[in-house]
């Protein structure tokens, strides 16, 4: 195991006092039904609080190890931080990516296919069972991604893996259909402003548009899975009230969407969780930051299977280190927890500037931890779509995307479906070094 690849402990950290940890324990906090039955996943092995995993075609799984009962109390509360932290996170989280799919169709310039191709394969590699693969959408709107039958045509033959593909009309789905598709998933928007200008009709028009799409993908018998986008704001409306994603939300499921991802289309979601729980993260991050050798060479797979370790280990520390890997050769995001994207601090040799930057963030962290939109909305959501049928879909534009997946898990640890969307990335397969190029979009 490579020191990429081990967790880190929590032990490696300076001492920090257990009460002002436990204040991270939220009253809300509740154990779900597979929670209190977790003795298949608990094994005395007399080791440290450890996290392990093991993949299979379908789905990574988590197990954990407890510290051993020979340890004294203080070490035993002191090696439950992850889970102090944390929280009761879900033990099984599906994660979506939506890379070749949102990715790719903000790139500039056209990606061949033969690279998308590659990077769905890639992508698949490294253990996602669920990719998100193109868009069957006018190429007119959307000319990145004009290839979707061809695209679609070679990776659908890639067994155990899921393949949705963004349908915009029956048009749209008619053609996913021809190529292969076995997965759809229709996009409507919160904001009546964002649904013009992204699909050219408002959302009641859009709602109608989808009932036929899901009627007809029903007689197919095609999965279908909702997006509502702008959940939390819109470009040009601003903030969205939480009622009105609720509203979508709800037309979606209740025409038969298995599942409905929540995007925050623009980024602007915050989580609005505790600040300490805030400072503690970006604390963390520095540190693993600073005690960090980089690496050079990164496999597209090798990034994002660290990512999905990190996700799953619920290891800050894993995220942390993730997001020092990233900071150089990113394929994921730019910021893993903190608000501040540490290797642009470092490299613009701003470390005169420290106070400043230490206050800024803190100020900064203050404030996102009173100003959180996310949960309101995710509340509001719940009202009419149960939490297993839920995905979240965060972009990272200002920094916030793993804070506010991390605040969405802890809203029940039932809440089981993760979408993570890769950054927009364009890799240059034909040099040895993968490029990337980083965008705003997590
Ligand atoms: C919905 C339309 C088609 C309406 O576009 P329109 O111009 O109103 O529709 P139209 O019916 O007048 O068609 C215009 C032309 O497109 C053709 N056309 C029509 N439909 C299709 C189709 N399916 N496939 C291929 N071609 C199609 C149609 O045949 C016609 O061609 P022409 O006759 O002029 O030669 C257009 O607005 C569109 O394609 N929009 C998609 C835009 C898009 O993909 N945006 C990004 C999605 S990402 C997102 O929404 C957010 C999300 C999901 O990521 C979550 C989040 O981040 O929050």
């Amino acid at each position: 195991m490579s020191s990429l690849e081990e967790p880190l402990g929590l032990g490696d950290l300076p001492k920090l006092s257990i009460n002002r940890l436990e204040r991270f324990s939220p009253s809300a906090c509740r154990a779900g039904a597979d929670d209190q039955n977790t003795s298949n996943y608990k094994h005395r092995n007399g080791g440290n609080n450890q996290t392990f995993f093991h993949s299979s075609a379908h789905s990574w799984h988590l197990q954990c190890r407890y510290a051993d009962s020979s340890c004294n109390g203080l070490d035993v509360e002191f090696r439950a931080l992850p889970r102090k932290v944390l929280w009761d996170l879900p033990r099984f989280v599906q994660i979506v990516e939506v890379g070749p799919r949102d990715g790719l169709q903000n790139e500039k310039s056209i990606v061949p296919t033969s690279v998308k191709i590659e990077l769905i394969h890639k992508l698949v590699a490294s253990g996602l069972s669920v990719v998100e693969a193109t868009s069957f959408v006018s190429p007119k709107w959307v000319p990145q991604l004009a290839d979707a039958k061809d695209v679609l045509e070679v990776i659908r033959h890639v067994p155990d893996v899921r393949f949705p593909v963004l349908t915009p009309n029956l048009r749209g789905f008619e053609a996913a259909v021809a190529a292969g598709a076995k997965e759809v998933a229709v996009f409507a928007s919160a904001s009546e402003s964002f649904s013009k200008s992204n699909i050219n009709c408002t959302i009641k028009e859009s709602l109608a548009r989808y009932r036929d799409v899901i009627t007809s993908a029903k007689k197919h018998g095609i999965r279908i899975r909702g997006y509502v986008s702008c959940v939390v704001g819109c470009p040009v409306e601003g903030a969205i009230h939480p009622s009105k994603v609720a509203y979508v939300a709800k037309e979606l499921y209740d025409m038969g969407c298995s599942e409905i991802s929540l995007g925050d289309t623009i980024g602007v979601g915050t989580p609005g969780t505790d600040f300490v729980a805030l400072c503690f993260q970006h604390v963390i991050s520095w540190y693993h930051y600073l005690s960090l050798p980089f690496k050079t060479n990164f496999e597209a797979s090798d990034d994002v299977s660290l990512f999905l370790r990190a996700l799953q280990s619920k290891s800050i520390n894993m995220l942390a280190q993730c997001m020092c890997e990233k900071g150089e050769h990113l394929l994921i995001s730019d910021h893993i927890i903190c608000s501040f994207n540490c290797w642009t601090f470092f490299n613009a040799t701003i470390l005169a500037t420290l106070p400043t930057y230490v206050i800024g963030t803190f100020t900064l962290l203050a404030i996102l931890s009173v100003s959180g939109k996310v949960l309101a909305m995710l509340e509001a959501v719940l009202s009419f779509v149960p939490v297993d049928k839920l995905a979240v879909h965060f972009h990272d534009t200002y920094g916030q995307a793993l804070a506010n997946i991390l605040v969405s898990l802890q809203v029940s640890n039932t809440f089981h479906i993760l979408l993570v969307p890769l950054c927009q990335l364009t890799i240059n397969l034909t040099e040895n070094n993968h490029r990337t190029t980083r965008n705003a979009v997590c």
